[in-house]
């Protein structure tokens, strides 16, 4: 599926007692036909009152607990069971979905860190509203926004994210030592009180065409600086995305699904690893 072109492959283990390991993530990614920007595995919920467990993987096996945009395409593949409003578990808590029309759904994000601690950045700082990169990047801002949406996020805010070099930046600003978790870049350009341009690079993926949860933390970070409102129109490469940071302190991100297609795995892939 892709959730405003960010492609998701999810893995339904509901009924089955298995975990995916790293290599297993890596496996899946490199077989053909089954490219990913995340994989999200969905097994039986662990609380009588939710719909499913998921946990989310980057393309290098990594783990995130939070996905935005694949959160949506879970809540679309669960629709079809004839569930429009959901209760998700992920490793950062709860996330509950509803959807508002055949193929756009919205997900309550909870609430943003804000504290140097939750992103987590490697050492104390006053305010995560304005963080000096230091050691300094070549060709990246000085300053930036750090959001936790349960993932780590760096904000940096341009005159003009095309001219941003995504591919250079994005893996020297990944692993730079203020992340000791990395994080996913976002690079920011305000084009009205309620518009934001955004490119991103995700941890442990790349770049992508969408970052729902790079866009809640953009906006979040935008509303902080006084640069924008509290709610939004974030446009990605891929599609666009509704963000509100509610009075509660929740994000609601809304965004349109596709599916693409439906198959089962071959085990041969992962003995092609192994070998
Ligand atoms: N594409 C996602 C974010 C996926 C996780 C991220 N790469 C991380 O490691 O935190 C989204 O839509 O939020």
């Amino acid at each position: 599926m892709n959730g405003a072109g960010n492609e998701i492959l999810i893995l339904d283990l509901r009924g089955l007692d298995h975990e995916v390991a790293p290599q297993d993530a890596r496996a899946i990614a490199r077989a053909p036909g089954l490219r990913f920007d995340q994989l999200m595995t969905l097994h039986a919920p662990r609380r009588a009152e939710d719909d499913a467990f998921m946990r989310i993987y980057n393309i290098d096996g990594s783990l995130s607990a939070a996905c935005g945009n694949g959160t949506r395409c879970v809540a679309f593949a669960l629709a079809r069971e004839g569930k429009d409003a959901l209760r998700l578990e992920t490793d950062a808590g709860l996330v509950e979905t509803w959807r508002l029309a055949e193929r756009v759904f919205a997900v309550d994000m909870g609430r943003p860190g804000l504290e140097w601690r939750d992103i987590p950045l490697a050492h104390e700082v006053a305010d995560t509203r304005s963080v000096a990169l230091e050691p300094p990047v070549a060709g990246a801002p000085t300053h930036f926004s750090a959001v936790s949406m349960g993932n780590p996020h760096a904000v940096f805010f341009v005159a003009d994210a095309a001219l941003v070099d995504l591919e250079a930046l994005g893996p020297a600003l990944e692993h730079h030592p203020l992340f000791p978790q990395r994080a996913n870049i976002s690079f920011a350009q305000i084009l009205a009180r309620d518009d934001i341009l955004l490119r991103v690079w995700e941890r442990g993926t790349g770049a992508t065409k969408a970052c729902g949860s790079a866009a809640c933390a953009t906006l979040v970070a935008a509303a902080r600086a006084g640069l924008t409102q509290r709610a939004a129109r974030l446009r990605l490469p891929g599609g666009d995305l509704e963000i509100d940071w509610r009075a509660d302190d929740h994000v609601t991100m809304t965004g349109p699904v596709e599916f693409e297609f439906e198959t089962t795995l071959d085990p041969r892939i992962f003995q092609d690893v192994a070998a």
